[in-house]
């Protein structure tokens, strides 16, 4: 049982899996009804809790059992002192929700036809539309729903916002802007898309206890998708150390990074990777920026390269009796414009597991993305913002929109393992796995963010090297890291205060006391 509990945070599932997953609770003998009743009377439970000292509540409700959810949570708030008014705009009702109806109302709980007809609320429950949408929302039910968003009230939507598609996240014609989500049973993939994040408001799962031998028997022993947790994420760490161990056994990252022109993105990915705690660190620059990397991190090992004209790296110079296979990874890319060229063509075609960020991955796409990757003999980590990604995947159609499955061509088509950076990164690897990072901070929007993660991921991979676990759950474990420091720094700073050295600072604090 605790294992479940422990798994169930990490489900994310589609509208059929879901319906798949409820189909086999029903057919084992759970009555329908007796399952509406207890998940709404969760929900219930929880509006009491988040809107206590408010009472007069608006219930928004749908033909189908988002709707029937919505009346028994009518019925509910109403026996414990709510002043609860129904909105029910349509005539045909499942015969669930249609016997709700009919109690709720003999109960003298009032319904509206109008939305105009609905007395001034404190706050609205949304159980228009969840899973079961299957089209554009049309007008009236539009126009209504526009209208509401305007009330600026708050609003609880039951399971999802009406209006988002529960795979995508997309709005179908239109959708409503809650304050609240409470998802029910398991997570739905929706929730966790960029494009639907300005209508959940704050989510929550709402768990009410689905057997795990039914999540199990629809989605596999291993979920395709997952949710990365503190669990997950804390899993994959270094720690503890063996007692006896020295700093090469730790790891040794090699760093490329820089240019004249763009010096300080090389010292916030090498700060990324001194918060990974690995063994040793060694970065790659020209010549002309050694001292700085110098005073930024005097443990590190700088290698001062000669430059092109225009002071991009001409070629890695390496010291003696070391070459690309003497590290335990790669990580390339922050800074180095795209004039060193050679330099990515070189890491390329090296053993050693490579991450390659920013103009590396401007010069892998003029390279040509798959052909040249098919050449690789270790692991590469790709990790592109959405302009990134489009250069190097054209023909993939949108990572702005339906980014799960963006990022699985990705994957599938390069064989490399695919972080897509956004307010939800997403992270495939080539057999079509994800884990999404479901918690995040728009204060990482903020220049040289993204170098951070690259030298925290170099920093893990190259700890990682001789153990057996999956790159992906390295990169998910950076994911991770990196936005809970600035989920962190953000709580204590503002959005406005976490700047990236300042989210390299907190990197330490997100793990103190809890590895
Ligand atoms: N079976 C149960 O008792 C449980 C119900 N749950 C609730 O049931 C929901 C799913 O219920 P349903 O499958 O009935 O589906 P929904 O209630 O989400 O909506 C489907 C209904 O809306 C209509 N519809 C779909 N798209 C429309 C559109 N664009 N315009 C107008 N009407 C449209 C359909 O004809 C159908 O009547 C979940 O989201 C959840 O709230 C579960 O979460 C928990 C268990
Ligand atoms: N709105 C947002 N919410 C959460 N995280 C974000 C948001 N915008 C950007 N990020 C994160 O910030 C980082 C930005 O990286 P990147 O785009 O490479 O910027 P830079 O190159 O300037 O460092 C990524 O890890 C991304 O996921
Ligand atoms: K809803």
């Amino acid at each position: 049982m605790l294992n479940r509990n422990k798994h169930i945070s990490q489900v994310v599932v589609t509208a059929a899996q879901m319906r798949d997953i409820e189909a086999r609770i029903f057919a084992a003998g759970m009555p329908v009804s007796a399952l509406m009743e207890k998940v709404a009377g969760l929900i219930a439970k929880r509006i009491q809790e988040i809107w206590e000292p408010s009472n007069h509540v608006g219930i928004l409700t749908g033909p189908g059992h988002n709707g029937g959810d919505g009346l028994v949570v009518a019925r509910e708030l109403h026996f414990r002192g709510y002043d609860v008014w129904i909105y029910l705009p349509f005539d045909k009702l499942k015969e669930l929700t249609s016997q709700h109806l009919q109690y709720a109302q003999s109960l003298g709980i009032p319904c509206y036809q109008e939305i105009e007809q609905l007395p001034d609320c404190d706050f609205l429950v949304d159980g228009l539309f969840g899973f079961g949408l299957e089209r554009e929302i049309t007008d009236p039910i539009a126009s209504v729903i526009n209208q509401l968003n305007e009330w600026n009230k708050p609003i609880i939507s039951i399971d999802l916002p009406s209006g988002l598609h529960t795979d995508t996240g997309e709005v179908l014609g239109t959708a409503i802007r809650a304050n609240y989500t409470l998802c029910l049973g398991l997570w739905k993939q929706g929730l966790l898309q960029d494009q639907a994040l300005d209508y959940i408001g704050k989510a929550e799962l709402i768990d009410f206890d689905i057997p795990w031998a039914d999540v199990q028997a629809v989605l596999g022993d291993v979920p395709k998708v997952k949710r990365i947790t503190p669990t997950t994420a804390l899993s994959t760490l270094p720690l503890p150390r063996p007692p006896v161990t020295h700093k090469y056994k730790e790891g040794h990252l090699l760093l490329i990074c820089g240019s004249r022109r763009y010096a300080g993105g090389a010292i916030l990915t090498a700060l990324g990777a001194r918060g990974s705690g690995v063994g040793m660190l060694s970065i790659a620059v020209p010549e002309s920026l050694k001292q700085l990397l110098v005073s930024h991190l005097p443990e590190a090992l700088v290698i001062g390269c000669p430059e092109t004209e225009t002071g991009a790296i001409a070629q890695l110079q390496l010291p003696e009796n070391t070459n690309l296979s003497s590290f335990s990874a790669i990580a390339c890319g922050p800074g180095l414009t795209k004039d060193a060229i050679s330099i990515v063509q070189e890491v390329l075609a090296s053993d050693r597991p490579l991450v390659l960020d920013a103009d590396g991955l401007n010069i892998l796409a003029q390279l040509g993305t798959i052909l040249t990757l098919q050449q690789r003999q270790a692991a590469t980590v790709l990790t592109p913002h959405t302009g990134e990604f489009h250069r190097l995947f054209p023909d993939i159609a949108d990572a702005k929109g339906d980014r799960v499955k963006a990022v699985q061509e990705a994957a599938a088509q390069s064989g490399a393992v695919v972080l897509l950076k956004g307010a939800r990164t997403a992270i495939a690897n080539p057999q079509g796995s994800v884990w999404i990072n479901p918690e995040s901070t728009p204060a990482l929007a903020r220049g040289g963010s993204g170098d951070v993660l690259t030298g925290l991921l170099g920093g893990l991979l190259a700890q990682a090297v001789n153990k057996a676990i999956p790159v992906e759950d390295i990169v998910a474990t950076a994911a991770w890291w990196h936005g809970q420091a600035g989920i962190l720094a953000a709580s204590e700073r503002t959005e406005l205060g976490v700047d990236a050295f300042t989210l390299s600072q907190y990197l330490l604090k997100v793990i103190v006391g809890r590895s």
